[in-house]
C-alpha cells in the first residue's frame, strides 16, 4: 500500500522526468499555500524526490532546475531506487532492461510499483526484468505535463490494485488530463498525443511563417498562431463539438477562409498528418524490442 506522504524516484531526469517533475512541483506547492484545501492536490503530499541521472552534467541541470526541493543522483540508480516508495522509469526505452536488471535493483524494486513512461515498452516485458512483488503500470505523458496542460495516458495490469491505480491517477491528473485505457492502444497513443505537441509546434510554425510572410513581425505571428490553434483545441475540448463543425463556422461563404481551406486540401494536408501519427505509432511499437545502448 502507497503511503499518502511517498518518496518518489524519477528513474531518469531528462525532458520528461523535468517535466514531469515541474508539473508535480508546481501542484504541491501550490496545495501548500492553499493548506492542501484544493481538490485533488490534498489526496497525496510525498514527502521527497530523488532524480537519478547518469552523468554529472545532467545532474547540474536538474540541481539548477529545482535546487533543494529534489535530491539528485548521478550513477547510483539502486540507492535511489531503495530510498524511494515509487519509481517513475523515464530512462530511454533501449537502456531500461540494462538499469532494471543491475545488480542490487531487483532487491531495491521489492514490493514497489514502477511507473512507466517509456515509448512502446510493454507491461509484460517490463515485469520480466524486475522481481514477482514489483507492481508495473505504464503510462504514456507528453510535455506539456510541465506547464499542467499534459495529456497522459495510463494502462495497468488486471490485477492492478486501487491504491497503485489512484495512486498513479494522481501524480498524471496533477499535470493535466488523464486517462485509462487498454495496453493494446499505447502505440497509438505515443504517436499522437505523446509525439503530438512536436507535430502541433510545426503546424503552429508554418502558420507563424505564413503571417510573417504577409508582414507580421515574428513574435506578433507566433502569438498569433499559438492562440488560434489553442483557442480551437480548447473549444473541441469545452464544448464538445466536431472540429468540423468549428471548421464550418468560421468559413464565410466566398469569403477567405475557404480560400486558405482550399489550397490545405491541395496540399494534401489531411493525410500528410494523420500518416505522421500512423508513422509515429509504428515507430514507438518497435522502441522496446531495440535493446542497443543507444
Ligand atoms: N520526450 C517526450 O516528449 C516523451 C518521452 N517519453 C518517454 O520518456 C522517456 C525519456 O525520454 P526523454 O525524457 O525525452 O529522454 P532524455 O534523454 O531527455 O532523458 C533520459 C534521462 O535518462 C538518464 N539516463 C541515461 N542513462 C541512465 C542510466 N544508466 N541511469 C540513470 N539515468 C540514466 C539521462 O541522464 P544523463 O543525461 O545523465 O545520461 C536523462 O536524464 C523515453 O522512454 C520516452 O519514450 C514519453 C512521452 C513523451
Ligand atoms: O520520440 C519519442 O520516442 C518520444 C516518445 C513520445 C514522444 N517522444
Amino acid at each position: 500500500m502507497i503511503t499518502t506522504t511517498p518518496t518518489i524516484c524519477i528513474l531518469g531526469c531528462g525532458t520528461m522526468g523535468k517535466a514531469i517533475l515541474t508539473g508535480i512541483l508546481n501542484d504541491v506547492n501550490e496545495a501548500i499555500k492553499n493548506n492542501y484545501s484544493i481538490p485533488n492536490t490534498a489526496s497525496f503530499k510525498p514527502r521527497k524526490f530523488i532524480a537519478c541521472v547518469s552523468g554529472d552534467e545532467s545532474a547540474q541541470k536538474v540541481i539548477n532546475l529545482f535546487g533543494e526541493l529534489v535530491t539528485v543522483v548521478a550513477g547510483q540508480n539502486v540507492k535511489g531506487v531503495e530510498e524511494a516508495d515509487v519509481v517513475l522509469l523515464c530512462t530511454k526505452p533501449q537502456i531500461a532492461k540494462t538499469i532494471l536488471t543491475e545488480d542490487g535493483m531487483a532487491e531495491a524494486l521489492e514490493n514497489k510499483l514502477i511507473i512507466s513512461i517509456l515509448a512502446g515498452v510493454s507491461l509484460s516485458q517490463l515485469k520480466e526484468w524486475v522481481p514477482t512483488s514489483t507492481k508495473v503500470i505504464r503510462a504514456m505523458p507528453n510535455t506539456p505535463c510541465m506547464i499542467q496542460e499534459g495529456m497522459t495516458v495510463i494502462s495497468c495490469p488486471a490485477n492492478t490494485n486501487v491504491d497503485d491505480k489512484t495512486f498513479t491517477m494522481w501524480v498524471f491528473s496533477t499535470l493535466g488530463r488523464v486517462r485509462v485505457l487498454d495496453e493494446k492502444h499505447l502505440d497509438a497513443v505515443t504517436g499522437l498525443s505523446g509525439s503530438g505537441p512536436a507535430f502541433a509546434c510545426v503546424v503552429l510554425e508554418s502558420l507563424a511563417d505564413g503571417g510573417v510572410m504577409m508582414g507580421l513581425p515574428r513574435e506578433v505571428a507566433l502569438e498569433l498562431a499559438a492562440q488560434a490553434l489553442q483557442g480551437a483545441a480548447r473549444m473541441v475540448l469545452k464544448t464538445g463539438k466536431h472540429p468540423a463543425e468549428i471548421k464550418d463556422n468560421v468559413t464565410t461563404p466566398a469569403g477567405c477562409t475557404i480560400a486558405g481551406l482550399l489550397t490545405m486540401e491541395d496540399g494534401k494536408i489531411r493525410s500528410t498528418l494523420a500518416r505522421t501519427v500512423q508513422e509515429a505509432t509504428t515507430v514507438a511499437s518497435t522502441l522496446g524490442k531495440v535493446q542497443a545502448n543507444k
